[in-house]
């Protein structure tokens, strides 16, 4: 069985990040951006005040100089003549600083009406003058490809007069669940059966990443149905399975898609849970096979699906980040899977992580995964470890799970 590392990297090695998409700025937050945002414009276009005042010449910058007030700039209207010696001109926040000018008095140091200002404090050359460009340039790149685009980054490119952005098209992710057993929620449920858990936390975890989650409807225990099903998906960027990956007699999932023409990369991974973990191409589409287990699929998808949609969507696609924790039971000695143990964490009193993996651990349990904050990282054939011992541990919050 190869390691979680490696089919992560076997995952990746079967994608690649979807075309670009021309979107309305407004429609661009939470994106990633396909191209650099180059600023069409020089921000501020020219030198401007950053206060209201009185723009006039340092020379006459001197604390009890009267000066005649040859006009007003408000924002947005320009003074269109030079202001010579012993002369002014009022201005506001914004306003362009007029020709001549190279100094700036902020109102509350003058005493003024409409044709005079005398000034009460000296007034420094350059003070309270935004220079064009200081903000940036015309042809300067604001906003590297790749990056996912905040608020900020949509104000920065607004700024830059951008009203549309190249972005990359959000993949579209089929999701298949299959099973004799299962039904959607609302559905009827078989004699035995259950609801598809899997079907709507995995459609809700490839939003919150990015991609666009297409839920299929649920194939049952057989072959032709099942590759039926997978037929639907041959437009997707993606198509995730669960249930039917393992080595049951009605473990059918590779059998249907055998039929399609399924090409396996590899199936079963030395990881607990998600050991039958399974990926390939089908036709032109990259196939992650997740187990039924719905704590199964979720960890798989926190390990394998999240990298893959960041793949597709041209974000950096590594390993979930791990952060360290103190572990506070003893671990027992791991076997030759990386285990991911469902645990709760709460803050020491020096700020740092304690973790504390629940005493069951049972890949069925869907209640105990919502409660829990972290998976604790257990390499294979780790040693056991006494209680307080040091451990990784990968957040659940803050990855969309
Ligand atoms: N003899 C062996 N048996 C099993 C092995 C093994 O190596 N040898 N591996 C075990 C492991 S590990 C896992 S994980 C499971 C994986 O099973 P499958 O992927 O084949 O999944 P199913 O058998 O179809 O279902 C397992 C379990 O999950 C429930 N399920 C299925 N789909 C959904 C869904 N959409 N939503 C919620 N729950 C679902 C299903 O009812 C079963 O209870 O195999 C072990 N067995
Ligand atoms: O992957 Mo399975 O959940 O380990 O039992």
């Amino acid at each position: 069985m190869i390691s979680v590392g490696e089919a992560r990297e076997r995952i990746l090695a079967l994608l690649a990040p979807t075309g670009a998409e021309i979107v309305p700025l407004a429609a661009a937050a939470g994106r990633v951006l396909a191209e650099p945002v180059v600023a069409r414009l020089t921000q501020p276009p020219h030198d401007v005040s950053a206060m209201d005042g009185f723009a006039l010449r340092a020379a006459d910058g001197v604390a009890g100089m009267r000066l005649r007030v040859i006009g007003a700039a408000p924002a947005g209207h320009p003074f269109a003549g030079t202001v010579g010696p012993g002369e002014a001109v009022r201005l506001f926040t914004g306003s362009v600083v007029p020709a001549g000018a190279d100094a700036i008095v902020i109102q509350e140091d003058t005493e003024h009406d409409d044709a005079s200002v005398t000034l009460r404090e000296a007034a420094r050359p350059g003070r309270h003058i935004r220079r064009a460009g200081q903000d940036f340039a015309a042809g300067e790149t604001l906003l590297a490809a790749g990056r996912v685009l905040g608020a900020r980054d949509i104000g920065l490119a607004a700024a830059a007069n951008h009203p549309w952005l190249a972005v990359r098209r959000r993949p579209v992710v089929a999701v298949l669940a299959t099973g004799d057993e299962i039904a959607m929620p609302g559905e009827p449920i078989p004699p035995g059966g259950i609801v598809s858990s899997n079907s709507h936390a995995l459609a809700a975890y490839i939003r919150a990443a990015g991609g666009e989650a297409v839920i299929l409807p649920v194939a049952p225990d057989d072959r032709a149905a099942i590759g039926a099903a997978a037929a639907a998906a041959a437009r997707a960027d993606l198509l995730v399975t669960t249930g039917g990956a393992s080595v049951g007699a009605h473990d059918l999932v590779q059998a249907g898609l055998a039929e399609r023409g399924l090409d396996v990369d590899f199936w079963k991974i030395a990881m607990r849970p998600g050991k039958p973990l399974m990926a390939g191409m089908l036709g032109g589409v990259p196939v992650l096979g997740l187990p039924g287990n719905p704590v199964s699929a979720l960890v798989c998808a926190v390990l394998f699906l999240g990298p893959a949609i960041a793949r597709l969507t041209g974000r950096p696609d590594e390993a979930p980040p791990t952060e360290p924790a103190r572990c506070t039971v003893a671990l027992a000695a791991n076997d030759h899977r990386a285990d991911h143990l469902r645990a709760t964490l709460a803050r020491d009193e020096a700020g740092g992580w304690r973790v504390t993996p629940f005493p069951v651990q049972d890949s069925a349990m869907l209640s105990r995964l919502a409660q829990a904050d972290a998976l604790l990282l257990r390499a294979p054939d780790a040693p056991a470890e006494p209680e307080g011992a040091m451990v990784r541990v990968i957040r659940l919050d803050s990855c969309g799970m």
